[in-house]
């Protein structure tokens, strides 16, 4: 059985509520005012918390690129620039800290470089996020580790051996392991949502979760029916936004429906064990058959028999 992980005041596994996070990532795109209305959309659904990408630049694009040029909303810039142009600074971070925390709402990073995590210790973050693209990057998720907070690992485009040695590398006391793939929209028959079921028997302490890309809402329902103790999914003002998550991005309109779903669902799973309810008598007595000819032939002495109530 997994442990139960604490993420600020939420508790995160079995018996606990799904614990919701709102990818904002680079969606803000720069934009300071942007990442507080995605917040606020976020808090709108009913999110547990939102997070952000955190990146040095220049450690994380690979030299080859850097010179690159592309169009941008500001203009024809070097992939370089771009990226700089689009991390948010610490006054930036500082505001968004003071913001969430007079809100109520939970707030982290995933940290694609170690100095980004010495840069995020300063917010006393409640975890840590390794990308999926940090999984074989041992140094780094340990860093993540070693700060003492839980750690959410994501485990796109990764083998199943490069998954258990990421494991190893961190060991499995409050980590949390997602599953993902690595598209960004992601079509459905490369969710492999089975995925989920095999972590919770690979990794059975950790709470297992999902960090979905696809376009809908549908699969990350399936995700928490099928045992996600923790979802997320990228969210955008608007799809058709600039910027190359915000297609496999979900709205706030439909991040509101997503939420209501995933509680509806976490309501509906039951316990498995078969129960006549209380509530279910009236119906029964109303609708099922009393077969009066049975009665009559096996001489039963109340309907009630052949209607199988006691
Ligand atoms: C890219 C990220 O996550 P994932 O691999 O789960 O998409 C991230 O958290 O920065």
């Amino acid at each position: 059985m997994s442990q139960l992980v604490r993420i600020g005041d939420c508790d995160v596994g079995p018996g606990c509520p799904v614990f919701f996070v709102a990818e904002i990532g680079i969606n803000h795109n720069g934009s300071l005012d942007l990442a507080k209305q995605l917040i606020d959309g976020a808090l709108a659904a009913g999110c547990d918390a939102v997070k952000f990408q955190k990146r040095t630049p220049e450690l994380c694009v690979p030299k080859a690129q850097w010179h690159i040029e592309r169009d941008t909303p500001w203009g024809r810039l070097t992939y370089i620039d771009y990226r700089r142009k689009i991390e948010l600074g610490v006054h930036e971070y500082e505001e968004i800290d003071r913001y969430c925390r007079g809100r109520g709402i939970l707030w982290f990073a995933s940290c694609w470089d170690e100095p980004s995590v010495d840069f995020m210790e300063q917010f006393e973050p409640p975890c840590y996020k390794a990308a999926s693209a940090s999984l074989t990057d041992h140094a780094l998720i340990r860093k993540m580790k070693r700060t003492g907070r839980p750690l959410m690992l994501s485990t796109g485009m990764s083998t199943i051996e490069e998954i258990d040695a990421a494991v190893d590398a961190v060991g499995v006391s409050d980590l949390l392991v997602a599953h993902s793939t690595s598209l960004y929209p992601c079509p459905p028959e490369l969710l492999n949502l089975r995925m989920i079921g095999t972590l919770v028997e690979r990794f059975p302490t950790c709470p297992i979760g999902y960090s979905g890309h696809e376009v809908g809402l549908a699969p990350s329902c399936a995700a928490v029916a099928m045992g996600a103790r923790f979802v997320e999914r990228h969210i955008t003002l608007d799809r058709a936004m600039w910027g190359t998550d915000q297609a496999a991005s979900v709205e706030i309109g439909g991040l509101v429906r997503l939420l209501t779903n995933i509680r509806d669902i976490e309501r509906s799973m039951g316990d498995g064990v078969k129960h006549v309810y209380p509530l279910e008598h009236a119906a029964r007595t109303k609708l099922r058959r009393v077969r009066t000819d049975l009665i009559e032939m096996n001489g039963a002495s109340h309907p009630h028999e052949i209607n199988g109530v006691a």
